[in-house]
């Protein structure tokens, strides 16, 4: 199966023109739309339903036409509300409008508690500003309902590229999308607004979506199976790369354990903890199977680094927010060894990201701010925290440092320098505790360390890190984390 492209609405607008370029009428896309979303309502209703469709000022009330004029000749009792004049309505709106044999009532007066279904094809991916007016009150009446709405594209409201509420929005229980996911149904606060997702092949060729987008994707097992690590049968644990995890002082000595035993568990053949001379003994009284190394500051560390067997580097939890840890990453970007930095090594730079300026682009790096993380470490970039996506904020930071950057969140979004992205899906609120983000280092860490490239051990890393969390449920702790990996592993290897 091929990983699961997701466009952003001006991409998705030139897969719908290089369609109807080569010769599928765009009335025909708009046919095929309406009659997907006419047979997810038809699901949902039972015979002689009461439907009422807003259909709005654009090309998604259009869509909404074609759906009514559907039901309608299915034998459902529909309703239709168009937020304008039909005279105004243009192109393909227009002539899927000269269809629909019923009533054009005001979408003012539609009485939307007596419906069975609501249908809402107001907006979808031309929304261009806030909702007023006749379209805001329309919406609030729709939520107020309590009935169930299946909405074209997306619930009226949400920014296609974004998932922002612009105002309001529609909170839907079904939505029907065409060719391609977008944004706006995969990050937050989208996503809590679409219900159940339904992509609806109209016709638009896999080639075209590649052509005009390719770059961003839903992160899930298609986009990096291939890559994940199955030792041969010849393998012997060098072959599986060695991950090395610097410690915190020591009373700070935890976050890097649980880093260690991620990586351990993910897979690399060796871990071993770099440790403070004082924290040795409690490190030493914590470790098994883990191995352990003094480490006396960036001197130390570039002295461990010396032995080219170790490939793979977590730098940054517990280690604390000042020079030194600033001193250290500079030792592990000359290095070249892969890397993963967070916590402390990402706040240890405040405000000073301009000494993070393509560090990364020699080795594999990859970077996991949560949001706080990412606005602290890249103050004074307005380029960099200003846009409303966070895909492309992910994205102008991996650009910046030349690192793959995980914007961590309940919708993780991982952005290569090279332009690739993915947003993460499959998360649990119950990863929000204590050591949860030490433990995906460790993972991402420990992918690399086998040779996985940064993008797909991110990918990988946030995937199965979310996926051990979800199988857990309530009460997880980060010590459970590295623990559920096999399981993960086992499903995802069968
Ligand atoms: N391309 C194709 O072939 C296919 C397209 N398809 C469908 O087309 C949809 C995209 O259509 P679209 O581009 O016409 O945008 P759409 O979401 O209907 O809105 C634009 C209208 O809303 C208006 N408007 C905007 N904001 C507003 C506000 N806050 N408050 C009030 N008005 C506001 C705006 O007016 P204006 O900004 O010009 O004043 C304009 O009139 C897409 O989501 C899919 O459903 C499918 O049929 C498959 C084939
Ligand atoms: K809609």
């Amino acid at each position: 199966m091929p990983p699961e492209l997701v466009l952003t609405p001006r991409e998705m607008r030139q897969a719908d023109a290089w369609t109807i370029e080569s010769g599928l009428p765009g009335i025909e896309l708009m046919r095929r739309a309406g009659h997907a979303v006419a047979r997810a309502a038809a699901e949902m209703l039972t015979k002689e339903a009461r439907v009422i469709v807003a259909a709005g000022p654009g090309q998604n009330g259009g869509d909404g036409f074609v759906v009514a004029t559907r039901l309608a000749g299915m034998g459902h009792r529909v309703s239709l509300g168009l937020l304008g004049e039909v005279g105004r309505l243009a192109g393909d709106a227009a002539l899927a409008a000269k269809d629909w044999k019923g009533a054009v009532e005001p979408v003012e007066s539609l009485p939307f508690a007596e419906a069975d279904l609501i249908v809402d094809a107001l907006f979808g991916t031309g929304l261009a500003r806030d909702l007023g007016g006749a379209a805001r009150v329309a919406v609030e009446r729709m939520n107020a309902s309590g009935i169930p709405v299946l909405a074209v594209d997306l619930p009226s409201g949400l920014d296609g590229e974004t998932g922002r509420v612009r105002g309001l929005a529609v909170k839907a229980r079904r939505t029907v999308t065409f060719a391609a996911r977008k944004p706006c149904h995969v990050l937050m606060p989208g996503r809590a607004f679409c219900g159940e997702v339904e992509v609806a092949d109209i016709g638009i060729p896999r080639v075209t979506l590649e052509a005009t987008g390719g770059r961003l994707f839903a992160n899930a097992p298609p986009l990096w199976l291939d890559r994940l690590p199955k030792p041969g049968l010849d393998f012997h644990k060098y072959d599986r790369g060695h991950t090395l995890v610097v410690s915190g002082g020591a009373t700070r000595t935890g976050a890097a354990r649980l880093a260690a035993r991620a990586a351990l568990r993910i897979g690399s053949g060796l871990v071993t903890v770099a440790s403070p001379p004082e924290a040795l003994g409690v490190n030493a009284a914590h470790l098994t199977a883990i191995m352990l190394r003094g480490c006396d500051g960036p001197e130390g560390l570039h002295q461990i680094l010396q032995d080219a067997r170790l490939n793979a580097l977590v730098l940054g939890p517990a280690l604390g927010a000042h020079s030194g840890t600033r001193a250290m990453v500079a030792v592990a970007a000359h290095a070249r060894r892969s890397l993963v930095l967070d916590a402390d090594a990402l706040t240890s730079f405040e405000g000073l990201a301009t000494e993070l300026h393509q560090v990364f682009r020699h080795a594999p790096a990859v970077l996991t701010p949560h949001d706080g993380e990412f606005r602290r470490l890249f103050k004074g970039h307005p380029d960099i925290l200003d846009p409303e996506s966070k895909i492309e904020r992910a994205h102008r930071a991996a650009a910046y440092t030349g690192a793959v950057v995980v914007l961590k969140g309940p919708d993780t979004v991982i952005a290569a320098p090279d332009g690739r992205a993915a947003i993460n899906e499959n998360g649990t609120p119950y990863l929000g505790t204590a050591g949860s983000g030490d433990t995906l280092c460790g993972i991402v860490a420990g992918l690399m360390a086998q040779g996985l490239p940064a993008f797909e051990a991110a990918c990988a890393g946030v995937w199965i890190h979310a996926e051990a969390g979800a199988s857990f449920g309530p009460g997880l702790i980060a010590e459970d984390l590295a623990e559920l990996i096999p399981g993960v592993l086992r499903t995802l290897l069968r």
